[in-house]
């Protein structure tokens, strides 16, 4: 499923707070790139003196703009309202868009936002160097997305070299970025970012995963867990866990041959640049699987704690799930690792050693 979260977001713009200067910079040392960081002198607001008060002490007491983000796809039906939330956020002062087509008509219509953050272009494989240059989260929604009828899986030939070769990228010029990867099939393009990063020997599992993890009956809400007083039947369990695990589905039934699910997703993506509880896909040893999701306090630079107790005390129907699909995990897992390693599935296994990184 696309969005799960229940946390909250914080967005400002920089137009409320009455910002004194504006900037319009273009630069075209490459031929491809510009710079556009617009700020225009804001008099009128739609805040009243109050809100307008209390936005003004707002920035002068939240620590400065921290961050430089990249996201790769970001000319796509995710990376676009990606690009604007995160364009949003008061914690992000340089936002470097790229993506094979289309990225500079994104970046020139966002840089008349006027908020913090400096929004830069960069297109081909040639400016990755120069865009992921001290990067310190990179959100990866580059790739082809599914058509109705076809799984998540039926994406991996084309998508599984395509967050290889970026990955690589990365590990060669910000090797200490958070890498939230979004592309799909998540189960296997998480695990080949990992093994890539692991070639490169810059590979940390705190600082590699996406919100969720997911596919099909891979997908499993523990609705036992829900806090609020509401209680379900067993039929009424059975078709609320199947909706939920159709609910990427649907979005793709929806948008009938136009896409799959980008708002939400979107959403989801930019909340990880604030400290946030969520379901995240990782490498740890929660399972005897290396990698699985489960209820993360992810910080400001890592993954900060992983809530191993959230597989306790699950009802029948739910243990009898969680034990059901971990064949097909598994078997995402090792098409990945596989797919990086140049070997045959059936001629690896994942070492114990290395089911245990995070603890
Ligand atoms: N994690 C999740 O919950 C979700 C994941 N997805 C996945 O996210 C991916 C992107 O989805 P959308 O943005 O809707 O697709 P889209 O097709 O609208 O956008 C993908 C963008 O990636 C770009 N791209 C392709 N190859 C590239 C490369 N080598 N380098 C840089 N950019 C490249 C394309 O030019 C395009 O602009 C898909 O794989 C989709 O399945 C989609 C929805 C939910
Ligand atoms: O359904 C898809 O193909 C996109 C996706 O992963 C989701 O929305 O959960």
């Amino acid at each position: 499923m696309a969005a799960t979260s229940g946390t909250t977001f914080s967005i400002r713009s920089a137009a409320s707070t009455g910002s004194k200067y504006g900037r319009l910079t273009q630069s075209n040392s490459s031929g491809l790139k510009s710079v556009n960081s617009v700020g225009c002198e804001s008099k009128s607001s739609f805040l009243d003196t109050e809100s307008s008060i209390a936005l003004k002490r707002f920035y002068r007491t939240k620590p400065h703009a921290s961050y430089k983000v990249a996201i790769l796809g970001a000319a796509g039906g995710i990376g676009r309202p990606l690009a604007l939330l995160i364009k949003m956020s008061p914690l992000v002062f340089a936002l470097n868009l790229y993506d094979i087509a289309n990225v500079k008509r994104v970046a020139a219509d966002l840089s008349h936002c006027d908020t913090p953050s400096q929004v830069e272009d960069f297109a081909g494989a040639s400016e990755l160097g120069i865009y992921l240059k001290d990067v310190n989260v990179v959100d990866s929604p580059a790739c082809v997305l599914r058509k109705p009828g076809m799984t998540r899986d039926g994406l991996f030939k084309i998508n599984a070299n395509i967050v290889k070769t970026l990955v690589e990228d990365v590990a060669d010029n910000c090797s200490a970025a958070f890498i939230h990867i979004i592309s799909n099939p998540l189960n296997s393009t998480v695990p080949i970012a990992a093994e890539v990063l692991k070639q490169q020997g810059v590979y940390d599992p705190k600082k590699l995963f996406v919100v969720g993890g997911h596919a099909g009956i891979t997908i499993l809400p523990l609705l036992s867990k829900i806090k609020a007083s509401v209680t379900f039947t067993d039929d009424e369990v059975e078709q609320l866990t199947v909706r939920i695990q159709n609910a990427g589905t649907e979005v793709v039934e929806a948008k009938a041959g136009a896409g799959s699910a980008t708002l939400s997703v979107a959403y989801a993506a930019a909340q990880f640049v604030n400290d946030v509880y969520e379901c995240f896909y990782v490498q740890f040893d929660l399972t005897e699987l290396p990698f699985f999701s489960s209820r993360i306090k992810l910080g400001r630079n890592r993954v900060e704690v992983v809530i191993s107790s959230e597989l306790h005390g699950l009802t029948e129907y739910e243990q009898k799930a969680l034990e059901a699909l971990k064949p097909e995990v598994k078997a995402s897992i090792e098409k990945g690792v596989a797919f990086v390693r140049k070997q045959p599935v059936t001629a690896w296994s994942f070492p114990t050693d290395e089911a245990s990184l995070i603890k």
